[in-house]
């Protein structure tokens, strides 16, 4: 058996691995998560599993040992019958009790496994793993993965069932025919052999096919989102849309057909050779009885002898493969629960001390991944303790990235970032977060209350409703909450909702983006406390009375405190202590909005650029500043 499959497709090679020892960890490994999850009903299952392997043995015997009595007349019959009647309601019971400890058994493993992924999937700290497709594809395979524990462990009770069933068939045949014994146990080679390449096959494929049917799922989600609805149908490209998602899935299927076609020739063959080798059994014991050299009651032996070692063959190799095929994909799973940090972390993280003096960027390069460009360019930047720094520059310029490094989302690629002359590499990235205040460009709309919406920026706020409402208040959103018709627990969202409720106001509203935006900021003012608040375009959706409010309030607020604040609208960044220009990737120019105005560069540029838009009587293009080449501004 070879341990790896390689599949060409007219695209990459994919590559399934799993060897021997790989594969006996895997399975230790599903097994006692099975365990821990489900031990009384795992138990109980091993027992119906070895129940319902003896059973059919015992009844063949029963049945042969019937046969004979009544052909020698018929004494001591009433006791068999009853015997064969006991069997024949067991066997008819044991299946459904299976059933349904193994659904339990499924349950709760399935609860342990995806609270142990979901744990893993937490402990990556940064961004890296989540904007890297093959960790896509492997964490979709890991959800499946979570689900095979329990099926592992279910193929392994099937492989002692079809063990018990096979002894005892194999042990009854052979004292009538070794012969015929030897055949059949010949014919299992070859099925087991075929049996696992299938299993590797399909495994092999659910990987080839991962980036497809992602594909397809992301199609799937703009159909289907309200967020595209509005230019989806604007621009008309739902049909354009709908032909992605159906040719993503016509590849899958394509793929999967494949496999599907070569499961229908193998099986198919050997389901013919099994039907060739029982029919030359029948056929020899129907002559061996005729010379006298077998009882009727052996002739039903043979049959019922025949049949069951076939199905335990069956049960052995079908366990086998799903197991197989099960630990593949439980593969996934391990590696991702297993995997390294994706960021380094320190042994002994160093205790981050209150920010008293400022960050600093030494020369720090970035790339977001070896294959991309540099977006960092040996940058030195210091934000002062108790300072607003305000950044400003051209679209790409690599603000937001600057901010995610200092959330420390991402490590410089060379250089450091020092916090008080702390290096932020050693100290814990969760104690780092704890100190910082954000609001993003992209922030998150959550489909949940409007406590929890803001609650979210810290949990303790839960059953603090002061604390909760001063940070409402400041975000200038606290009005707009409290006559929300349940008030602060109305849902910000009308997606989970029954046919019932979609008529009640009172069940769910929906908020407008400026809105929103305002309930993001209440969220990062919950951490103002902190040392460090950063504000990435945090007044792009709001109207011009609530951004100059809000920008009021923002000053008045942050007064000897550390912020960093990103727009680009100069107009709210003047104000800031430090002005700090980013153009590919260093910074061109600081200081404060005076001197920089002065320096005629390109702060000076730009200012005069937005300020010209604003006069009543002014023509931009006359503007001595203006930029003339499309791609280098944009004025909100
Ligand atoms: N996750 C990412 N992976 C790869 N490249 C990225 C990623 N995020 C940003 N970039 C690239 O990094 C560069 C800087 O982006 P960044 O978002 O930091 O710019 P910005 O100055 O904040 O721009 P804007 O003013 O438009 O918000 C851009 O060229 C962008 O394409």
């Amino acid at each position: 058996m070879s341990p790896e499959l390689v599949i060409m497709d007219g695209s990459a090679p994919v590559t399934t691995r799993l060897g021997g020892r790989k594969s006996l960890v895997a399975a230790t490994t599903a097994a006692r998560l099975t365990w821990q999850a489900a031990p009384l009903a795992t138990l109980a299952y091993g027992l119906v599993a070895l129940a319902a392997a003896g059973v059919p043995v015992a009844t063949a015997w029963l049945l042969k040992l019937v046969i004979d009595r009544l052909t020698a007349g018929g004494a001591g019959l009433s006791g068999l019958a009853v015997l064969l009647a006991l069997a024949g309601v067991t066997m008819a019971m044991l299946p459904r009790l299976g059933d349904y400890l193994r659904a339990e058994i499924d349950r709760a493993v399935a609860l342990v496994a995806e609270d142990r992924l979901y744990g893993a999937v937490e402990r990556f700290v940064g961004l890296v793993k989540f904007e890297d497709p093959v960790f896509l594809d492997r964490l979709r395979l890991a959800q499946q993965g979570a689900a095979t524990p329990a099926q592992v462990v279910e193929a392994g009770f099937g492989l002692l069932r079809g063990a018990v069933t096979l002894v005892g068939f194999v042990g009854s045949l052979s004292l009538l025919s070794p012969m015929i014994t030897l055949l059949v146990l010949l014919t299992a080679v070859p099925v087991l052999a075929a049996e696992l390449a299938l299993a590797r096959r399909r495994a092999g494929v659910l990987w080839q096919i991962g980036p497809t049917e992602r594909r397809e799922m992301f199609y799937r989600g703009l159909l289907d989102s309200v967020h595209a609805a509005k230019e989806i149908r604007l621009f008309g490209v739902g049909g354009f849309l709908r032909g992605r998602m159906l040719s993503e899935r016509r590849t899958a299927n394509r793929a999967r057909r494949r496999v599907d076609q070569r499961v229908l020739v193998v099986q198919g063959g050997l389901a013919g050779l099994g039907a060739v080798v029982s029919g030359a059994a029948l056929i020899w014991a129907i002559q061996a009885a005729r010379s006298n050299q077998l009882s009727v009651g052996d002739v039903s032996m043979v049959i019922a002898a025949v049949a069951g070692v076939q199905s335990g063959i069956n049960a052995l190799v079908n366990a086998v493969a799903q197991a197989h095929e099960q630990l593949l994909l439980f593969d996934h799973y391990v590696s991702v629960v297993d995997a390294e940090p994706d960021l380094p972390v320190p042994a002994r993280p160093v205790e981050l001390p209150l920010l008293r003096d400022g960050i600093e960027f030494h020369d720090v390069w970035f790339r977001y991944g070896d294959e991309h460009p540099w977006v960092l360019r040996g940058l030195n930047l210091r934000i002062p303790a108790g300072m607003a720094t305000g950044m400003v520059g051209l679209n790409g310029a690599g603000k937001s990235t600057i901010v995610k490094l200092l959330c420390r989302f991402y490590d410089p690629t060379r250089g450091a970032i020092t916090w008080d002359g702390v290096d932020l590499r050693t100290v814990d990235a969760a104690q780092l977060r704890q100190r910082i205040g954000a609001v993003f460009q992209d922030f998150m709309e959550y489909d949940l209350t409007a406590r929890e919406n803001v609650a979210l920026g810290d949990l303790s706020v839960l059953d603090d409703p002061e604390r909760l409402h001063t940070a409402a208040r400041r975000a200038g959103v606290h009005d707009l909450l409290s006559s929300l018709p349940r008030g602060y627990d109305t849902l910000l969202t009308r997606l989970f909702f029954g046919e019932s409720d979609q008529g009640d106001p009172e069940t769910g509203i929906r908020l407008s983006g400026g809105q929103w935006q305002r309930v993001a900021l209440a969220r990062a003012f919950l951490r103002d406390r902190g040392d460090l608040m950063i504000l990435d375009e945090p007044s792009a959706g709001l109207d011009a009375e609530a951004e100059h409010e809000l920008h009021t309030r923002l000053r008045q607020h942050r007064e000897g405190r550390t912020s960093v604040l990103v727009s680009h609208r100069l107009g709210a960044i003047r104000a800031a202590d430090r002005i700090v220009v980013v153009a590919d990737g260093t910074v061109v120019e600081q200081g404060g909005h005076e001197v920089l105005l002065a320096a005629e560069g390109a702060y000076a540029r730009l200012f005069r650029l937005q300020a010209a838009g604003y006069q009543l009587d002014s023509d931009p293009a006359s503007d001595p500043g203006r930029v003339d080449h499309q791609d280098s501004i944009t004025i909100d």
